[in-house]
């Protein structure tokens, strides 16, 4: 983006004033920023729904400002809040929609339907012939996204996707959204008035401030540990500590083995296991290897030969892009010490335990704090340094 500006009739000042912002192909950008400081008509003019006022937009080094509005939408992918599914057609023909104007065979269009359906985690021979009324936000969602994406196109916009789903849904949906992303390497430009959000999913952060003047465009950390000034601070809000969990991700800590058994085994086999593994406890899998009920020994005592009375139901589950936050919730909220990893389809993959992440804690804020205190001794020695120099006379505004 260069120079973009953006002046509604009628308003005395732009929304958007003279903004210039270079994407790097394949990264998530997040644009992030009071409440009417013109994220979104930002975000609008790069697939031209609303048309600049001046300025500049290219994309892998073509300049499309004057390009046919309706022909670059076709190669930008673009997911609203609350999904903006036509209600009328089905979720295939949702998601098909981009791929037949640009006339795909339908052969080709059919199995990229189940195909999108799929990379979303929807099951396609249940979804495929429903009506957005007949699906949860959170599928709405997901179902946005798979259009969004269907077209193969380089370049996705998400305005607040998932503004209007509640927190769990919205937690689950990010996870998505980045497993996705480190399979697709879009280049993603994404809205959001949530800091946490954009910490979760993005690679860099633009932090606005009104008219969309950048105040910060830098990584989640460097923000984070380094914002530029106080609309920065006040933005990135209380508790940086924390926040700083939401940088490392499950993947990064490693998960565990854990003793498992399936809803199927007979139960002289659990008890066995039970008994022989050393553990008092096992973890039930479901007939499709999702994470189902905790089962300790004492249990199985109170089974009467049916496992449906027995063990506790698992709780809450976290995927391998989960946040240490996010896992340190679920453990919390949990009495078993763990909380099951999920792969796709939310077949089990092993757990995370506490002990885990406190170490993986201990070491995050250790390394910051060694980091901290780099950077306070480089500032003692300029400082050091710059005195040196004054005393010597050669300081040039000596402060004598
Ligand atoms: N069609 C329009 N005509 C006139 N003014 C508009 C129009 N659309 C937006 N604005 C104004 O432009 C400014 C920026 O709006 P925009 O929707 O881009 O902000 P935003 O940062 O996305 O806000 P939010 O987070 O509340 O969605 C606001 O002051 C808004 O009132």
């Amino acid at each position: 983006m260069e120079g973009l500006t953006k002046r509604y009739p009628g308003s005395a000042l732009p929304a958007v004033d003279d903004v210039s912002m270079d994407v790097r192909a394949g990264e998530t950008v997040i644009l992030v920023g009071p409440s009417g400081c013109g994220k979104s008509t930002l975000l609008k003019m790069i697939n031209r729904l609303i048309e600049p006022t001046a300025g500049r937009i290219r994309i892998g080094g073509e300049d499309v400002t004057d390009m046919d509005p309706v022909r670059l939408r076709r190669t930008i992918g673009y997911a609203i809040q609350a999904s903006g599914l036509f209600p009328h057609m089905t979720v295939a023909q949702n998601i098909a929609l981009v791929p037949k104007m640009l006339r795909w065979p339908a052969a080709r269009v059919r199995a990229r339907v189940e195909e999108m359906l799929d990379l979303v985690g929807l099951d396609p021979g249940e979804f495929h012939g429903r009506y957005p009324r007949q699906l949860s936000g959170g599928q709405q969602q997901r179902v946005g996204v798979a259009r969004a994406l269907a077209a193969d196109p380089p370049v996705l916009l998400m305005d607040e996707p998932f503004g209007a789903v509640d927190p769990i849904t919205r937690d689950h949906l990010q996870d998505e959204l980045i497993r996705l992303q480190r399979e697709l390497h879009k280049t993603i430009v994404f809205v959001t008035h949530d800091f946490d959000e954009a910490i979760k999913i993005g690679d860099r952060i633009a932090v606005l401030r009104e008219r969309s003047h950048i105040a910060q465009f830098d990584t989640p950390e460097a923000i984070l540990t380094n914002p530029a000034d106080d609309f920065v601070s006040g933005f990135v809000g209380a508790g940086a500590a924390l926040k700083r969990l939401n940088l490392t991700r499950v993947r990064d800590v490693g998960i565990t083995d854990y003793p498992t058994v399936t809803v199927d085994d007979p139960l002289q086999h659990i008890f066995e296991r039970l008994r022989s593994g050393g553990v008092n406890e096992v973890l039930v899998l479901d007939k499709r290897g999702r994470p189902y009920k905790w089962l300790r020994r004492g249990d199985m005592m109170r089974a009467k030969g049916s496992l449906a009375r027995a063990g506790t139901l698992v709780h809450d589950t976290v995927t391998r892009d989960a946040t240490l936050r996010d896992a340190l919730e679920a453990v919390l909220t949990d009495n078993t010490g763990r909380v099951p990893v999920t792969g796709r389809r939310g077949a089990y993959e092993g757990v995370v335990d506490v002990e885990t992440l406190m170490n993986s804690v201990h070491e995050l804020l250790e390394a910051d704090r060694l980091e901290a205190m780099d950077a306070q001794h480089d500032l003692q020695e300029q400082r050091s340094a710059q005195t040196h120099a004054e005393q010597e006379g050669f300081g040039g505004e000596a402060k004598a």
